[in-house]
């Protein structure tokens, strides 16, 4: 048996269209959502997702705007800059690209983001709107795996998801969005020992740890979902995950490739919540 792939850019291309008619209609009430993406320093990784945001927000017709400043700039410039982001109408969407350099305080910047506008969902007051189950704003990437497992019609109530990797960006919410969807959830991390005991019991296996195809067909359940959040590019230029994409499509029920499975749910999203922030901003 081998596994059904999960189309990430099909599924991805369909939100986008959805998207696309929430944009039209906010034109039509003279508002054009407009993110900007703040960029410090050179990281060749990072320029490649801002290149391809900033070309999917222009396709919807949104305005996209990218600030790129050299990883020298001081804390309080940077602070400075998401202030006159928070204070600008025509901006709905603010994204500090991540990682920043060591001596700026990611937290401090993370949360001098009006809450309103912050489309990451990174800002504490959204993150505990998540814990709550509230209305805010759910990280992109988490929020476009869900997305994907609801396309794929793989169902979530009752299934016990297991999470690789506990990051502040994926691991976390991930676990608290499968939990308010009533999923029985189980976070594992670099000291979980004997990793394979938890992830064979896994339905639904989440994997974002950063280390290349570091779950293999070994650690699968046979015919669980298996989402791959890695993404990892070597010398020749080829993408690759965390999951070892060969072995575990034979386990595995259904898999997420890399490229083409959560990476494109990702921009999609930050699409989503960015029509989401102007409509709000609108009412
Ligand atoms: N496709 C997309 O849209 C996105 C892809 N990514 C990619 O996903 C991957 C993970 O990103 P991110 O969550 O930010 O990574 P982080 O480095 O912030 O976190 C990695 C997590 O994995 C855990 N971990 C590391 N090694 C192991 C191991 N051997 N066994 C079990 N757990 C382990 C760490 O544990 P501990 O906490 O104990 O250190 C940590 O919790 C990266 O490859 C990144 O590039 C990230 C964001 C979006
Ligand atoms: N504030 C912040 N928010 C983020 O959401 C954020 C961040 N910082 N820092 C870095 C990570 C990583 N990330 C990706 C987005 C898209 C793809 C993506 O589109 N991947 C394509 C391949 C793209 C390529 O060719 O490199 C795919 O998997 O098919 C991947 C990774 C967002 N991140």
């Amino acid at each position: 048996m081998t596994a059904t792939i999960i189309d990430g850019k099909a599924i991805a291309e369909q939100v986008i269209e959805k998207v696309k008619h929430r944009v039209t209609k906010l034109q039509q009430q003279g508002i054009t959502p407009g993110l900007t993406v703040v960029l410090v320093g050179e990281d060749a990784a990072s320029q490649t997702y801002v290149g391809s945001k900033e070309r999917t927000s222009k396709r919807l017709g949104m305005n996209s705007t990218v600030i790129q400043k050299p990883s020298s700039i001081s804390e309080q410039e940077l602070l400075e800059i998401i202030q006159e982001l928070n204070a600008a109408p025509d901006v709905h969407g603010i994204l500090v690209q991540l990682p920043l350099p060591k001596h700026i305080d990611e937290n401090k910047v993370l949360q001098s983001i009006d809450p309103q506008k912050d489309v990451d969902g990174f800002h504490p007051l959204n993150v505990g709107k998540l814990l709550l189950d509230q209305q805010g704003f759910i990280p992109c990437t988490p929020f476009g795996i869900i997305q994907l497992l609801d396309y794929a019609g793989i169902s979530i109530e009752g299934k016990h998801a297991v999470i690789v990797g506990r990051s502040n960006i994926v691991g976390k919410p991930m676990g608290q969005l499968l939990l308010n969807r009533h999923a029985t959830v189980t976070y594992t991390h670099s000291r979980t020992p004997n990793l394979k005991d938890f992830t064979t019991q896994a339905d639904i296996l989440i994997v974002a740890t950063g280390q290349p195809s570091m779950i293999t067909g070994e650690h699968i359940k046979p015919g669980a979902a298996v989402i791959d959040v890695g993404i990892h590019r070597d010398s020749d230029g080829r993408l690759s995950g965390d999951v070892a994409f060969d072995s575990a499509k034979d386990v595995a029920g259904a898999i997420t490739p890399v490229p083409g499975g959560v990476g494109p749910m990702t921009i999609a999203m930050l699409m989503e919540n960015t029509c989401l922030s102007a409509e709000r901003q609108a009412e």
